[in-house]
């Protein structure tokens, strides 16, 4: 048997404003400090330990991530980035209030702009400044893998080629790994771990700053999940 880890970074100063954030690189709240340190001190106190780590490039996964480390005195361990790991892309709703989204377009709508995995927010146009084909660290995605914007199951898509061909090799030969990425990247992570419906995927939460343990038999079929407390 061996474990897998999957962690939401702490809470960003958007999810603190109730703004819709996807790719926009905004940095942890000050309370997420202290939640990454607690998610830390819970993984220690649990006996965990780890290998190596994946995350986003985005700064809210990163410093969580580091702060995780540092608690466990593993800041040592190989770390890789990717951007198939990134919040899903929120389109032309990224920087937006979701209450004021809510009263403009209706509540249900954006609950399934949020939450349906097929629902698509409203697109971008490449010459808006939030496009990422502006930004250097995107510069080697192809015009087919910078989206405009990302429903979850286009998440799925740029999500699973990582998982199949980076972190699942990791796990079989045998390196405890951490997986500290976003609220929608994870989602559709665990809703293939877990062979979850779409109607199970929309009712799928997964909290900030909480470790979720996956206990995985030698073909890396999942025994259980839980939740650390
Ligand atoms: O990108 C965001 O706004 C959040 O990280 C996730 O938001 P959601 O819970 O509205 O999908």
């Amino acid at each position: 048997m061996q474990n897998l880890v999957l962690l939401r970074h702490g809470q960003s100063q958007w999810n603190l404003e109730n703004r819709f954030t996807g790719w926009t690189d905004v940095d942890l709240s000050e309370q997420s400090r202290q939640e990454a340190a607690r998610a830390g001190q819970l993984l220690l106190r649990h006996g965990y330990g780890f290998d190596m780590a994946f995350t986003s490039v985005l700064k809210r996964a990163i410093k969580t991530l580091d702060i995780v480390l540092e608690e466990l005195d593993l800041c040592w361990i190989p770390v890789q980035k990717s951007w198939r790991l990134n919040e899903r892309f929120y389109g032309a709703l990224q920087g937006l209030n979701k209450a004021e989204t809510s009263e403009q377009y209706g509540a249900e709508q954006v609950q399934r702009w949020r939450r349906d995995p097929h629902a698509l927010p409203p697109a971008l146009s490449p010459d808006d400044p939030r496009y990422p084909g502006h930004d250097p660290r995107y510069q080697h995605l192809t015009a087919r893998e910078l989206p405009l914007t990302e429903n979850l199951s286009q998440t799925m898509a740029r999500v699973l080629p990582y998982w199949t061909e980076q972190i699942i090799p990791a796990m079989r030969s045998h390196q405890r790994v951490l997986v500290c990425a976003h609220g929608n990247s994870l989602r559709a992570l665990v809703q293939y771990i877990d062979h979850l419906t779409d109607a199970e995927v929309t009712q799928l939460d997964i909290p900030t700053g909480v470790p979720l343990v996956y206990e995985l038999d030698d073909d890396l079929n999942r025994i259980r999940h839980f939740y650390l407390e």
